[in-house]
């Protein structure tokens, strides 16, 4: 699972040789303007960060496929541009309409979408978002996003992105699971849902219950005869065929991101931050499910929330925010944060407040030139998709702002979405088979063990520690998420550094974190064709 495409890539290579070639890739002229425009497209954005890190690592590509011995060097090159091509463009994309009734007898048309923006490895894979700002454009971005985010974390899916134009806000539970049922059968009509081909998951505005109605719907209509039916989307109660950590699992991903990089002496001196996270101070863009769980890991491990920015208010406590408080209290109070009263309402100033961590964990496109000019952080944790203007993305640098980019910092998401795939498509849950052996084998041991002290004439009971106990069982499902997803955000994290410091990229890990994923989606094109 976890091999390493970019060191073979660079393995060909004489140390540090693909740094002196001429770099002659031109970024696409229409994204020319991207590098400065204060309000791109987020589709565009996304193609101008791809197009960036290809300028960067194309010649070490080119150099790698000189492992082709019989290719001429035009048919070499011919190739890294027709993979590259492929690799930055979008496969395919829906777009519907349908009718809901309202409760209040009316007719509406609802406006539904998903993209497939790669699909060099099956399934294809990504949240879906409801929110009235959903359109074509937004979809296809965070489809391509999905592509780079699998194949930098080395989660084997192609990329998508899928969504609803509405605000759920405006709709009853009823409308909405009616909304849901319809979008559902709309993507399965259309072969846009299943274990094999497409697997949506939560994102803004959609949780576990959305994801039940999704697969009920799909189980009894097309899926009815698939073994394997509950697999076509994941992020579901654990009741329904979810898993354990699913909920936590994108905010548990940004913690530990920045908790690799926290504690990495190199960064930290880049960025003139003390190691470590004692003493340190944290801000929060969009306390939902990825901003509030992400804050609840940072004051588990000693940071201070002072600061949270919501759609509808604003909060600041020099003391220290509570943040499972809040995420209860917001639960409670349909979504709002206002009125909580561990913390008093400010103006969205308070994002430009001197703190250690940012958390930027609402929607594409918040940190603008403006916004990035004004922020008084050190690191930044991309938990959103998009939210950094390429035009910020140059500032920050410039201000020694070290940014986790979102392909990188919100994989968590997706990777627990892999084991929860994994869990349906083997029938069992993690664990189960093997925990009344481990614990029988354990209790077996300290039972030899007692016996053999008895033998020597040494009298005494073993009893096993309070940590013992707690892993005598082997590991549970939630052991294997958790330590599955650890695993994997820190290679994830140690190949995106690996990346940087061989292109010499100083804090510019967003263009380190592109170019691990387009070395592994190279490899994997090269070596299954990319054209029938
Ligand atoms: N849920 C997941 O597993 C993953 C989500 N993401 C990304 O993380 C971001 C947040 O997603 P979720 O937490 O799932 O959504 P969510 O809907 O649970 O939370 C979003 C939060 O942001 C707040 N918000 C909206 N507009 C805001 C604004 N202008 N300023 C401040 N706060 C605002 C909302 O009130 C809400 O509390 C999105 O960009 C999403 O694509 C990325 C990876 C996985
Ligand atoms: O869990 C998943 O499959 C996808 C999560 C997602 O939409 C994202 O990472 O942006």
């Amino acid at each position: 699972m976890f091999s390493l495409p970019c060191r073979n890539i660079r393995r060909k290579l004489p140390p540090k040789q693909y740094l002196t070639f001429v770099r002659c890739y031109e970024i696409p002229k229409h994204l020319v303007k991207v590098a400065t425009d204060p309000d791109p497209s987020f589709y565009r954005m996304v193609e101008y960060f791809y197009h960036s890190a290809v300028k960067v690592c194309e010649p070490a590509l080119v150099e790698y496929l000189k492992k082709h011995t019989h290719f001429s060097d035009k048919k070499r090159t011919n190739r890294v541009a027709g993979i590259l091509k492929v690799m930055g463009s979008c496969n395919s994309s829906l777009q519907f309409e349908f009718p809901l009734q309202r409760k209040s007898g009316e007719y509406e048309i609802i406006h539904g979408y998903r993209s497939q923006h790669s699909v060099h490895r099956l399934p294809c894979k990504g949240g879906i978002r409801f929110s009235d700002e959903v359109d074509l454009g937004e979809v296809k971005a965070l489809a391509a996003l999905m592509t780079y985010k699998c194949a930098c974390s080395n989660i084997p899916f192609g990329g998508a992105k899928g969504g609803v134009a509405i605000d759920p806000k405006k709709y009853t539970v009823a409308e909405l699971q009616r909304i849901t049922r319809r979008y559902t059968l709309e993507l399965a009509k259309k072969n846009y849902i299943g274990a094999g081909i497409d697997v949506p998951a939560p994102d803004v505005n959609t949780s576990g219950r959305e994801m039940s109605w999704i697969v009920d719907t799909y189980i009894k209509t097309l899926g009815y005869k698939d073994l394997n039916a509950a697999a076509c989307v994941t992020g579901k109660p654990i009741h329904g065929g979810g898993i354990r950590g699913r909920v936590e699992a994108t905010g548990r991903g940004v913690f530990m991101t920045i908790s690799t990089f926290i504690h990495e002496p190199k960064y930290m001196q880049m960025i003139n931050l003390e190691p470590g996270f004692k003493g340190k101070t944290a801000i929060i863009q969009g306390f939902g499910n990825v901003g509030s769980y992400a804050a609840m890991y940072l004051e588990q491990h000693g940071v201070k929330i002072i600061g949270v920015l919501e759609y509808d208010c604003n909060l600041a406590n020099s003391d220290g925010i509570k943040a499972k408080e809040l995420h209860n209290y917001k639960m409670n109070n349909k979504g709002s944060a206002k009125g909580f009263t561990g913390a008093r309402e400010v103006g969205p100033e308070i994002i430009f407040e001197k703190c250690d961590i940012l958390i930027v964990a609402a929607k594409e496109k918040t940190i603008t030139v403006d916004v990035a000019k004004k922020l008084n952080c050190k690191i930044i944790g991309e938990g959103a998709n998009g939210p950094t203007l390429p035009a910020a993305d140059v500032i920050l640098r410039e201000k020694k702002i070290l940014v986790l980019p979102d392909l990188l910092a919100n994989a968590g998401g997706v990777t627990v979405s892999y084991f929860e795939f994994l869990k349906n498509l083997n029938h069992v849950s993690f664990g189960k088979l093997s925990i009344k052996f481990w614990r029988d084998s354990n209790t077996a041991l300290l039972d030899s063990v007692e016996k053999s002290l008895k033998e020597a004439n040494v009298e005494a009971k073993v009893v096993p520690t309070e940590l013992f106990q707690t892993m005598m069982s082997g590991a549970s499902e939630k052991h294997i998420v958790n330590s599955g997803l650890e695993y994997s955000m820190t290679n994830a994290c140690l190949n995106v550094m690996r990346a940087a410091k061989e292109y010499n990229l100083g804090l510019d890990l967003r263009t380190a974190a592109y170019i691990t994923a387009i070395e592994k989606i190279f490899v994997t094109y090269d070596e299954q064709g990319l054209a029938i």
